[in-house]
């Protein structure tokens, strides 16, 4: 590649009469090169002693400049290499978005001297080709990543099983490009994409963050963020908020194309990406911007999401015109599927809790490292996960301590939510009985109240906030629970610190009678004010899983229970303790009675949760013996919470299914999406498998809001089918998944046409008949969709019923 030189500021080449790259009669610049080089703010706080190599710089004369520098820049380098090796040294390199280090053979580069580098400046810097060391007789001595090293990311195979990857070999190759380049990361992307493994999409993520470790630690986090599709966790509300118009106004911008180009390449491909690749893949510029980093592509889209006011939409679209215009090919296409927030490269959140703790063990005890090691470090990490689900705060505990004490670097915190406990569905009374454990077992049975779960932390402060079953902070939604906790009137004086959980019920202010879900949901969404709530709710508390500064996680129900009784006081209407009684399976009368009581009182039936754990119980039906926790179990779907629920003697629960595709409605649909395709979302590959087609129960209102929001000609819908979608039918066009439906059906059927749940049962998919829209689920995402596995086991349970079961089941629902 030719060299080129800048004169210092402007970013144009500066060139002599023979057009040639101008070189001074004297060579001071090397002499300059060494004094910015010893003088340079990202070696102030390295790890290697500069002194030495400063006063053999100072000692050199002008004539043996050259061979000095390059002399003491290998020795340095040495010694950097051999500390980076020990994770010591990371920020020796030169930043290429910041601090590149170059210098044009004498001319004036004053700017580059004081470090305040233009972006011109770099951009004409980083296509000169000058390599580690400069070719003689130039006098560059360039500390700048070279084409080479940028080239060597391609011969990267992440992919391989971590034993054969060796993350020292590639930071050799690599060890200019501090802070890592965006490009290796779109590198990574493009492995993991063209993959369905499972196993080689772990270890992509496993390979790259350990050669993370290595180069950039600061990167870790950004890259974790980007590759899991997410800026922040969710109870930090952190949203792009790129629509569409900012990005067709910024990819025209970028690549000067035209609206109806714009719009045939999106016909043509179906995936923004994949257009924003296409549009400019053609782009030339005469001088090459400076490459994107990790970190600063992560911390851009930061600036983005928390672009607030009038001007937020310009101030959006320029941050993306910048990233566009820096990114060069493949980096492109991310950054795009980025944008809307669709990357679907597997990089779901159990995969990448696997990687986090592979690479660190592997970092720790070598690629060879047992198994039993590799599991417990997996089970760490998703427990910290589920504990703190913020990968900013488990990444720095892992820097610091280790997967092995990461528990006590990364603790259950107040005002971080913790994942919720979830509860198993049993098909009836009967099956409950014999899932909770034999005839002595003790639990208490609760209302299931039809409202919205909250969990609730407050501090010594008296700060509180109250979070959503998805995690979204909701105090704005309602300072009505607000005020009657901060009153004191609820709050014992003894109590001083708690995370609780209950339902937030619409209720009667007068009679305390409970409202329905849908009352509840005509409740402001945001910054609702007291004086004008019209909807007035309860909260019927049910857990407590922290008090006064312990964590009550390990506490069984029966003192978590009892803590939270004596912790809190009812306030009619206002604050109450979930109805309940406690029973044994000997108690079926008094179950029953209870169970109606719910349903009159407008509840969904009941919650069964076993009062302590049992060591190893063998159930008088099955004969199997298990053991069961009343432990409080973020994020798992433990049997020592059962739901017993009004439908299951009638009907089969409901499926979480999320809307992947429309076609034209016909007559008075016309203008409509029906029917809608449906599928559930394997957990494991984030993979979204068609189940369903769906035409009835919608509203009015709700086909107008599909309509709208997937729209023609918006960045919702593609005609092409999405890679992360496995469906047979072809509708009109394919959404981007983003929210998920609450679905009733009659039963589950094998299908010979559908892939839901294929190969867990047969070899054959799975399907409903007579799907029935209920609701949207605004408090669940797209990954808490119902799974394929779910499915299964609903096909199952089903199949256990009985035949004679299946006719009743069409009547009622005909
Ligand atoms: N007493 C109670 N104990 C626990 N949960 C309760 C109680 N009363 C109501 N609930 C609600 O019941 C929900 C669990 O049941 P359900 O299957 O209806 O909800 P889901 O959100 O679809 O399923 P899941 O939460 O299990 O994924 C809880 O998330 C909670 O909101």
């Amino acid at each position: 590649m030719p060299k080129r030189t800048t004169d210092g500021g402007s970013g144009t080449p500066k060139r002599n009469r023979n057009g040639t790259a101008a070189t001074p009669a004297s060579s001071p610049g090397s002499k300059r090169t060494l004094d910015f080089f010893f003088t340079n703010r990202s070696l102030n706080n390295s790890p290697v002693d500069r002194k030495p190599y400063q006063e053999k710089a100072e000692n050199g004369n002008e004539i043996a400049d050259e061979e000095l520098a390059r002399k003491l820049q290998a020795q340095f380098d040495a010694e950097y290499h051999e500390l980076n090796q020990n994770n010591t040294a990371r920020q020796l390199v030169q930043d290429p978005e910041h601090t590149t280090i170059f210098d044009n053979t004498g001319v004036s580069n004053s700017e580059a001297d004081t470090l305040k580098i233009s972006e011109s400046d770099i951009s004409v810097a980083e296509t000169v080709d000058c390599g580690v060391r400069p070719p003689s007789p130039s006098k560059e001595v360039a500390l700048i990543p070279t084409a080479a090293i940028y080239g060597s990311i391609a011969t990267i195979d992440f992919t391989v099983s971590p034993p054969k990857f060796d993350p020292i070999e590639h930071l050799t190759a690599l060890k200019r490009l501090i802070p890592a380049p965006y490009l290796l990361l779109t590198h990574l992307f493009t492995q993991v994409d063209a993959t369905r493994s499972r196993i080689k999409i772990i270890n992509g993520l496993t390979n790259f963050i350990r050669l993370l470790m290595l180069l950039d630690k600061s990167a870790i986090t950004s890259a974790v963020w980007l590759s899991t599709n997410s800026i922040g966790p969710p109870y930090t509300a952190l949203e792009l908020g790129i629509g569409g118009s900012i990005l067709s106004k910024a990819l025209k911008t970028v690549s000067g194309i035209s609206a109806p180009a714009l719009k045939s390449l999106y016909d043509k491909y179906g995936d923004i990406g994949d257009v924003a690749f296409e549009a400019k893949v053609s782009v030339r510029t005469l001088v090459d911007p400076p490459r994107l980093s990790i970190k600063g592509v992560y911390d851009t889209l930061l600036q983005i999401a928390v672009a607030k006011g009038s001007k937020s939409q310009e101030l959006k679209q320029k941050l993306v015109e910048k990233l566009l215009i820096r990114g060069r090919g493949e980096e492109v296409r991310y950054l795009t599927r980025t944008f809307v927030q669709h990357l679907r490269i597997g990089a779901v959140r159990t995969t990448m809790l696997t990687a986090l703790a592979r690479a660190f063990t592997f970092t720790e005890y070598g690629p060879d490292c047992a198994q039993d090691k590799l599991q417990k470090a997996e089970e760490i990490v998703r427990q910290c996960y589920a504990r703190h689900p913020n990968y900013n705060d488990i990444i720095a505990g892992l820097l610091v301590s280790g997967v092995e004490k990461l528990a006590e670097s990364c603790p259950m915190t107040l005002h971080i939510p913790i994942l919720p406990m979830l509860g198993s569905i049993t098909k009836d009374m009967s099956e409950m009985l014999v899932k909770i454990g034999n005839e002595h077992t003790e639990f208490a049975c609760e209302f299931k109240y039809d409202g919205q779960r909250a969990q609730i932390h407050y501090d010594e402060s008296g700060k509180i906030s109250i979070f959503s079953r998805h995690l979204d902070l909701m105090t704005d939604k309602y300072p009505d629970i607000v005020d009657v906790l901060q009153s004191h009137r609820v709050i014992l004086d003894s109590t001083r610190s708690f995370i609780l959980e209950g339902e937030i019920v619409a209720v009667n202010e007068v009679t305390g009678a409970l409202g329905s879900f849908q009352s509840l949901s005509n409740r402001g969404r945001k910054d609702v004010q007291i004086a004008s709530i019209s909807v007035t709710v309860c909260l019927f508390a049910f857990d407590l899983m922290y008090l006064n500064g312990e964590s009550l996680l390990d506490v069984p129900f029966r003192t978590r229970r009892e803590l939270l009784r004596s912790s809190f006081a009812p306030v009619p209407h206002k604050f109450a303790f979930a109805e309940s009684i406690d029973a044994t399976p000997l108690d079926q009368d008094a179950i029953s009675t209870f169970f109606r009581s719910s349903i009159e009182s407008k509840c969904e039936g009941i919650m069964v949760k076993l009062l302590d754990s049992i060591a190893a119980t063998t159930t008088a039906s099955t004969r199997r013996t298990k053991s069961l926790l009343s432990t409080y179990t973020p994020d798992l779907r433990r049997e020592s919470w059962l739901k017993v629920k009004k439908d299951y003697d009638s009907a089969a629960d409901s499926l979480d299914l999320v809307p992947i595709g429309g076609w034209y409605g016909n007559g008075r649909k016309s203008n409509f999406w029906s029917p809608v395709l449906l599928a559930v979302r394997d957990p494991d590959t984030g993979v979204f498998q068609a189940v369903c087609k769906c035409m009835t129960g919608f509203t009015d209102a709700m086909y107008k809001e599909t309509k709208a929001k997937y729209d023609e000609g918006t960045i919702n819908v593609t005609r092409l089918k999405p890679a992360d979608f496995e469906t047979p039918l072809t509708p009109e066009y394919y959404w981007v998944p983003q929210e998920v439906w609450e679905i009733k059906f009659a039963d589950v059927t094998l299908s010979p046409l559908y892939p839901a749940a294929q190969g867990i049962i047969s070899d054959r998919g799975l399907s409903i008949r007579f799907p029935r829209f209920i609701r949207k689920r605004d408090d669940k995402g797209v990954d808490e969709a119902s799974s394929p596995a779910f499915l299964a086991e609903l096909y199952q349970r089903q199949q256990s019923r009985g035949a004679e079961d299946q006719d009743d089941l069409y009547e009622q629902f005909y």
